[in-house]
C-alpha cells in the first residue's frame, strides 16, 4: 500500500483549478458543516478466531444464544424502548435494511474480549456495514477501505472493532490513530472504544484533543489515539509524542468532511505523509459527494469500496415532512404549536447561523421552554458539557447549528427540525448536511421524524431540490393538526 499516492493526488488536485474551486466551495463554516473551534484546534494481525473454536458443540451454541438473549435484555433494560428493540430485530432480518446481517458477531472472528465487549453494549447482531466491512478490515495482509453507510447504522462500532483487533497490547506505544472532525465526536468515539474494549484492559486509549497536555519527553504508552486533526498533527510532528512510523491503522471518521474542508485536509495529509507505506487506511462516512469520493479513491491506495446507491442513502425509518410558513416569526409560532408533541422524546433544532440559533433559544426560553443551545463560538469543553446534559435527558430540546450535524449519537432523539434548510455558501441545497442532520434521529432502526420549515419561495425551491436529489417525497404537515403530529412523533 503506497500511502504516497495521497500526497500525489493532493499535488495533482492542487494543480487542478476546478478541484480547488470545489474544495473551497466545501470549505464549510460552522454553518456549512464543521466547527470553527476545530479549525484552530492546536494543534496485524487479523483477529484470530480465538472466539469460537472450530469444533463447536451444541452446548456452545446454546451458550451463544443465551449471551445474545442476555445482550438483548441488557439493551431493553438500558433503553426501556421495547418497541424499538423489536423493530431492530425485525430490521436485522430484512435483507433490504442496512441493519440486516447474515452472520453473527462470532462468525466475524473477533477476539473473545471484544465479543464480550460487543455483548456488554447490548449488541445482538452486526449491521450490514459491520458484517461487510469487518472481514475486509481484518484480512491479512491489511486492506484499505473507503466505506459509506447510512447514518446511525454502526460505522463507528465497525472501525473501533477493527482498531481494537489490530493492536498488539504487548507493545506499549501508539499503533492506531483515529481522526474526527470535531472535539465532541472525538470524545464520543473514545467512549465507544472504552466500552467496546471494557474486557480488554491491556489496550489503552489516549485523547489527542485540545487541553490534553502531555509531558514533553515522555512517550505515551497507549496503543490507540483518538483526536482532532490539529492536535494529532502536532503530536506526530513537532511535539514528537507519537512515532508515526509505528502506526498500523489510520482511520478518518466523517472522511468526506475531512477531505472537503481545506484545513482538515491539509492536516490529515500531513499526518498521513508521516505514516509507513503499509499502514492500513480506513475512511468512513454516511455521505460522499461525487468529487470527494473520486478524490478519496485517488488518495487511498488500492482500496476496498463500500458505496451506497443514491436511493439507498436516506433511511425509510425517518419520516420527512415540511411545514409552510411566511416568515421567521411564523416558523417560531409553528414550532411552538408542535412543541408539546416533539418533546415526548428529545428533539434537535438546526439553524443556519449562530445568530438565529441564539435568537430561537432565547425566544423558546421566554415562552417558558427549557432548551439547550450549542453553537461554535462556545468553548469546546462547554460544548461537550451541553451535549452530555442533553444525552442525559436534562434538556429535551437542543437548538444548534451544523456544528452538531454529524455523528452525534443520542438515541432518544426522535425529532429533528430544520428551522432553516441547509444550504451551501452559494445558496444551493447542501444535501450531505441535510442527510447528516436528519440522521441524528432514527438511529439504528429507531423511528424518527424530520420536519423542515419552509418560509419563502426560495426555501421551497431548496426543499424540492433536496426531494429530487434523494428521490424521496417530503410530505406537507399542518402544524395545527396536533393529533397527527403526536401520532408521528410518538
Ligand atoms: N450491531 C449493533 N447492534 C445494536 N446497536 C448497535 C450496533 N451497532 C451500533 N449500534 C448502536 O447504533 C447507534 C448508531 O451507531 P453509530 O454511532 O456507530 O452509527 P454511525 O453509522 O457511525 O452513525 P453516523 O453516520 O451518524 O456517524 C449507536 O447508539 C450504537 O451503539
Amino acid at each position: 500500500m503506497a500511502t504516497d499516492s495521497w500526497a500525489q493526488a493532493v499535488d495533482e488536485q492542487e494543480a487542478a483549478a476546478e478541484s480547488i474551486g470545489h474544495l473551497q466551495l466545501n470549505e464549510k463554516s460552522e454553518e456549512n458543516g464543521t466547527t470553527t473551534a476545530n479549525a484552530t484546534d492546536s494543534s496485524s494481525a487479523a483477529a484470530k478466531s480465538e472466539a469460537e473454536g472450530k469444533n463447536k458443540t451444541n452446548a456452545e451454541d446454546d451458550d451463544k444464544e443465551d449471551k445474545a438473549a442476555q445482550s438483548l435484555l441488557n439493551k431493553l433494560i438500558r433503553n426501556n424502548l421495547v418497541n424499538n428493540t423489536n423493530q431492530v430485530e425485525v430490521l436485522q432480518k430484512d435483507p433490504n435494511s442496512p441493519l440486516y446481517s447474515v452472520k453473527s458477531f462470532e462468525e466475524l472472528r473477533l477476539k473473545p474480549q471484544l465479543l464480550q465487549g460487543v455483548y456488554a453494549m447490548g449488541f445482538n447482531r452486526p449491521s450490514k456495514i459491520q458484517e461487510t466491512a469487518l472481514p475486509m478490515m481484518l484480512a491479512e495482509p491489511p486492506q484499505n477501505l473507503i466505506a459509506q453507510s447510512q447514518s446511525g447504522t454502526g460505522k463507528t462500532a465497525a472501525f473501533v472493532l477493527a482498531m481494537l483487533s489490530h493492536v498488539d497490547p504487548n507493545n506499549k506505544y501508539p499503533q492506531c490513530l483515529c481522526v474526527s472532525p470535531t472535539y465532541e465526536l472525538a470524545l464520543q468515539t473514545g467512549k465507544v472504544i472504552e466500552q467496546m474494549g471494557q474486557h480488554y484492559p491491556e489496550v489503552k486509549l489516549l485523547y489527542a484533543i485540545r487541553g490534553n497536555k502531555l509531558q514533553r519527553g515522555i512517550k505515551p504508552q497507549e496503543q490507540i489515539v483518538i483526536g482532532t486533526p490539529g492536535t494529532m498533527l502536532d503530536w506526530c510532528g513537532k511535539l514528537k509524542f507519537i512515532e508515526p512510523k509505528k502506526i498500523k491503522v489510520f482511520v478518518l471518521d466523517e472522511a468526506d468532511v475531512m477531505i472537503a474542508t481545506q484545513g482538515h485536509q491539509d492536516q490529515s495529509i500531513r499526518i498521513q505523509r508521516m505514516l509507513p507505506k503499509n499502514c492500513q487506511m480506513l475512511l468512513f462516512s454516511a455521505t460522499f459527494e461525487e468529487t470527494v469520493w473520486n478524490f478519496a479513491q485517488r488518495i487511498v491506495p488500492d482500496p476496498n469500496i463500500i458505496k451506497l446507491k443514491r436511493e439507498e442513502e436516506t433511511l425509510d425509518t425517518i419520516k420527512q415532512y415540511y411545514v409552510l410558513c411566511n416568515s421567521k416569526e411564523e416558523k417560531f409560532q409553528a414550532l411552538c404549536n408542535i412543541y408539546g408533541a416533539i418533546t415526548i422524546a428529545q428533539a434537535m433544532i438546526f439553524c443556519h447561523t449562530r445568530k438565529t440559533a441564539g435568537w430561537l433559544a432565547g425566544e423558546l426560553s421566554r415562552e417558558g421552554h427549557q432548551v439547550a443551545l450549542l453553537s461554535g463560538e462556545m468553548q469546546v469543553e462547554q460544548r461537550a458539557a451541553v451535549i452530555d446534559r442533553f444525552r442525559d435527558g436534562k434538556e429535551k430540546v437542543l437548538v444548534t447549528t451544523n456544528v452538531c450535524a454529524r455523528g452525534i449519537d443520542v438515541e432518544q432523539v426522535s425529532v429533528v427540525i430544520n428551522f432553516d434548510l441547509p444550504v451551501d455558501k452559494d445558496g444551493n441545497p447542501d444535501n450531505e448536511t441535510y442527510l447528516h442532520r436528519i440522521g441524528r434521529t432514527g438511529r439504528f432502526g429507531k423511528r424518527g421524524l424530520a420536519i423542515n420549515m419552509v418560509d419563502s419561495r426560495m426555501s421551497m425551491n431548496i426543499l424540492n431540490r433536496i426531494q429530487e436529489h434523494f428521490s424521496k417525497k417530503i410530505e406537507k404537515l399542518d402544524t395545527d393538526d396536533l393529533d397527527e403530529i403526536e401520532k408521528i412523533a410518538s
